[in-house]
């Protein structure tokens, strides 16, 4: 699995973090930026790469970080075929997946702290789409949300 990483300048430090303890568990990372603090950086500009990248499947899956999570999370559901969301429970991390095949996990730099962060990426990571009809079905439908009001 190729998983992407973006953060702004609130997530940079835990986007660092959180790169030492992918590799360290054998996962192959792609990072999207920002490679330095700049202090006012712009979350649009810093999630397009990433989100541009699950749209090409270029990766998988991705994680996107910037001060409270919820920046990032908004704009990259603004990318045909993202399905971000915020996240800061476990619960969440990995049946976001389950149900409704959530690509990217958005989380807060200022909020949480390294160790909850890597065990939500660790559900999250984990979990498969399982695919039973009404799960199929709602995501169908939010494929045609997407058809239907993204010009
Ligand atoms: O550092 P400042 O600009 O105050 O705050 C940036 C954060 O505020 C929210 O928009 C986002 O979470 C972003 O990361």
């Amino acid at each position: 699995m190729k998983i992407g990483i973006a953060a702004d300048h609130a997530g940079l430090e835990q986007k660092q973090n959180i790169v030492s303890l992918l590799k360290s568990n054998g996962y192959q990372v792609i990072d999207y930026g920002a490679d330095e603090f700049i202090p006012d950086d712009d979350y649009p500009d810093i999630i397009a790469p990433l989100a541009k990248a699950i749209q090409n499947q270029e990766v998988n899956r991705g994680i996107a970080v910037c001060g409270s999570g919820v920046g990032v999370s908004i704009a990259a559901n603004k990318f045909a075929g993202v399905r971000a969301a915020l996240v800061s429970e476990t619960y969440s991390a990995h049946q976001g997946v389950e149900h409704d095949d959530m690509n990217l996990i958005c989380v807060g730099g200022r909020v949480l702290g390294t160790s909850l962060i890597w065990e939500l990426l660790q559900a999250f990571l984990q979990a498969e789409f399982q695919g039973e009809e009404r799960f199929s079905r709602r995501l169908q439908k939010v494929l045609k949300l997407e058809k239907d009001n993204f010009k």
